[in-house]
């Protein structure tokens, strides 16, 4: 699919995604609870529906209402011996150890980028807790056969933090007396996510500066009533079209989360961007925009509409953290500095560094999203402020993550072609 999106004033009042971080985990603790757990403003991006599925498959049942989700289960029961989780890496890194706490052979699968990611890091953990795990050289199929024993262990957390949730989310369902140890983590507010919704299900783990996670006594995940919050790291886009080129109102953001996207709000204001944060809605407003620092070293999805952000900030702008983009849906540093150079934005990368050039004037071009959603987002949001129209190519990339991106761009004023065939 092809998207044009022109040069646009934006103003408009729009409600955010719902946050595939806090869907796919409650999906998890909804399949390793026994009973009826109901998800509220469900997320229906791939990743989610994806996750969706993997507790179908390991033995929940879900049925879908018009607003909200029940998720039926007694705990895992695989129904298949092989799930997919699409292109999600937090999916396949959380469902792996839970997949393993049953006894059976199973092979887990993806596809798209998530062919190509590493996940080495099963075939080196998986084995000390009793897991027989074979892979394609660190890459997927993964073949698993549990049950997982939780142990003391201490893990690498330097390359994600989704190993590290997908180890506590099984471990929650039958640790007694254990502590995983962790060096090096990153991401760190993505653990509290896990943590969060680990506790609201009725897991409790103590944790003492995201180094040392303890399981006390045997716990049991209980069905819940959840309601998934707005998403930070997609509304990221949204607010900064607005910083950019007019004004918006974002409901249904929560400034307490524990998203760790919700930093955006301190990129912004960095940049000088006039902002009106409320409990639930963020108002932001265009004002004179200057070039920042910013370390998105525990926040790397921020990237793309820091870019964006950046483009239009007269100065360079430095970014810390382009190591932690190597491994994402695409190597976002590289895509980023090819795409946004498109456009006649200089973009430099000196190791851990990325130096943005903004304010030189953001041209029409004819850009790919590398099949990575946040690339396609970010070169739509570069359009705004553009001298001629941006055509995007494989803009459907978007529905990973947030399907509705798009139309809401034009909600706030956005103006989106959408060429199907293309
Ligand atoms: O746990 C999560 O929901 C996520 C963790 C982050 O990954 P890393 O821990 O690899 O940085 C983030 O980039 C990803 O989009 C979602
Ligand atoms: C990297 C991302 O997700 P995941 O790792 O879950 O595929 C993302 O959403 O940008």
């Amino acid at each position: 699919m092809q998207v044009t999106v022109s040069p646009a004033g934006i103003s408009g009042t729009v409600t955010a995604n719902p946050s595939k971080s806090a869907m796919q985990r409650a999906v998890a603790a909804a399949l390793l609870a026994n009973g009826k757990s109901i998800i509220r403003n469900p997320g229906l991006s791939n990743d989610c529906l994806a996750a969706l599925d993997v507790a179908e498959k390991l033995g929940a049942t879900v049925n879908r209402k018009p607003e909200l989700i029940e998720i039926s289960s007694n705990g895992i029961q695989p129904r298949f011996d092989e799930i997919n989780c699409g292109e999600s890496g937090l999916g396949i890194r959380m469902f792996t150890p839970i997949a393993a706490l049953a006894s059976q052979p199973i092979t887990i699968n993806g596809h798209g980028s998530l062919t190509t990611r590493p996940m080495n890091f099963f075939e080196e953990v998986l084995p000390q807790l009793d897991v027989k795990i074979t892979s394609r050289e660190g890459k997927l199929p993964l073949h698993i056969q549990g049950p997982l024993q939780p142990k003391d262990i201490t893990i690498d957390g330097s390359l994600s933090s989704q190993f590290l949730t997908g180890l506590l989310m099984a471990y929650g369902a039958n640790a007694e007396e254990v502590t995983i140890t962790v060096q090096d983590l990153k991401s760190k507010p993505y653990i509290a996510l896990t943590l969060q919704l680990m506790s609201h299900f009725g897991v409790n783990v103590q944790q003492q500066n995201f180094e040392t996670f303890h399981f006390g006594k045997k716990q049991q995940y209980q069905a819940k009533d959840y309601t998934v919050e707005g998403d930070w790291s997609g509304a990221a886009f949204l607010l900064v079209a607005a910083a950019v080129a007019g004004k918006a109102e974002v409901h249904h953001l929560n400034t307490e989360s524990a998203q760790s996207d919700k930093a955006i709000l301190d990129a912004l204001r960095s940049a000088g961007a006039y902002l009106m944060p409320g409990m639930f809605t963020i108002n932001i407003e265009k004002d004179g925009l200057k070039a920042f620092e910013f370390d998105a070293t525990d926040c790397p999805d921020l990237f793309p509409p820091l870019v964006a952000l950046a483009a239009n900030c007269k100065g360079t702008t430095k970014i810390l953290g382009v190591s932690r983009l190597a491994h994402k849906e695409s190597d976002r540093g590289i895509t980023l500095q090819q795409e946004f150079g498109k456009m006649g934005i200089v973009i430099e990368l000196n190791g851990d560094e990325m130096l943005v050039h903004g304010g030189t004037g953001i041209k029409g071009a004819t850009v790919s999203s590398h099949n990575d959603h946040r690339i396609a987002m970010a070169c739509a949001v570069a359009a705004l402020t553009a001298d001629a129209p941006v055509v995007i190519e494989n803009a459907e990339a978007i529905n990973k993550s947030y399907p509705e991106f798009y139309d809401h761009l034009q909600t706030i004023g956005g103006k989106v072609d959408v060429a199907v065939n293309a």
